[in-house]
């Protein structure tokens, strides 16, 4: 099957972009799978596919895929990819964009530099909606919040537990550089107690207003940004009183700027969304 695609980039977390505003493209997990490889396909942390406005109100709906083909609920920096996506293509002229994902319905806006701001919406705390089943741990109280302590590979280290519309969990580290992402990344990512799997951010405090951040993406590994990611461990961190309402969070890839004013407000997140080419390639059945 002959296939057209846009690669694209936000904070050096990239995308394969697929349209399928025409016709539907029927992708399996293996051809999702293909697209993602570096080696034998064309490369990419997640798939994007463009779909056509599924309800009045409604611009657009997009379905994500991570690079080892399952589908997942929410991604930040493809969200902003997906604005100058239907943009650049002339699918729509409109500055502010509402999009139906999986499990949410996301409102994103086109800024005059070319960033796109993206109302995240609401975190999510209550832990079987996460889903996180903290049988048998006790947790650690803190002012205003808890973590936990999960028993892996010899170690325990302090989680805060949440939930961007995709589960999320957040442990604070001295030097983000010397984090064991790779190898505690993965034992985290699978530990029993997040039955659907679980990303795993790496947060280094920097000040009240910007943090460090590494995140060990469930379904795709280490990428060089996570959009929810950053999400999470921002709404964390204020939670857990070490910072500010609006922070800059540097990843290995960029710098995303995330706002939450606290329980019950969406979380904002703003930063840098890029085509790098357009292709076509025949993918295998
Ligand atoms: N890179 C994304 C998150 C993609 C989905 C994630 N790996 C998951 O499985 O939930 C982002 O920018 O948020």
């Amino acid at each position: 099957m002959r296939v057209r695609f846009t690669k694209m980039q936000g904070a050096g977390n990239d995308f394969v972009v697929l349209d399928e505003t025409r016709a539907p493209l029927k992708l399996g997990p293996a051809q999702y799978r293909w697209l993602a490889d570096r080696h034998f396909g064309v490369g990419a942390d997640q798939i994007l596919s463009v779909r056509p406005s599924p309800a009045p109100g409604i611009d657009f709906e997009y379905v994500i895929h991570n690079a080892d083909g399952g589908e997942v609920e929410h991604c930040g920096n493809g969200a902003r990819c997906f604005v100058r996506f239907v943009r650049e293509r002339g699918l729509t002229d409109k500055d502010t964009i509402r999009v139906r994902t999986v499990n949410q319905l996301l409102e994103l806006r086109m800024l005059p530099d070319g960033r796109v701001t993206v109302d995240m919406g609401l975190p999510e705390f209550d832990l079987a909606r996460v889903p996180f089943d903290s049988t048998g741990l006790a947790p650690h109280p803190e002012p205003g919040w808890e973590r936990w302590a999960l028993p892996v590979a010899g170690h325990a280290p302090l989680l805060a537990v949440l939930s961007m519309g995709n589960p999320h969990a957040v442990l604070e580290v001295d030097a983000v550089d010397e984090a064991p992402v790779a190898s505690l990344g993965p034992l985290v990512e699978t530990h029993p107690a997040f039955p659907r799997k679980v990303n795993v951010g790496f947060m280094q405090v920097l000040s009240r207003a910007a943090i460090r951040l590494r995140v060990w993406e469930r379904g795709a590994g280490e990428t060089l940004a996570c959009g929810t990611g950053a999400c999470a461990a921002v709404v964390a961190g204020i939670r857990l009183g070490r910072l500010d309402d609006r922070v800059d969070v540097h990843t290995r890839g960029g710098v995303l700027t995330i706002e939450w004013a606290g329980p019950g407000h969406s979380v904002l997140m703003t930063g840098p969304a890029t085509t790098v080419f357009e292709g076509e390639v025949e993918i295998p059945q």
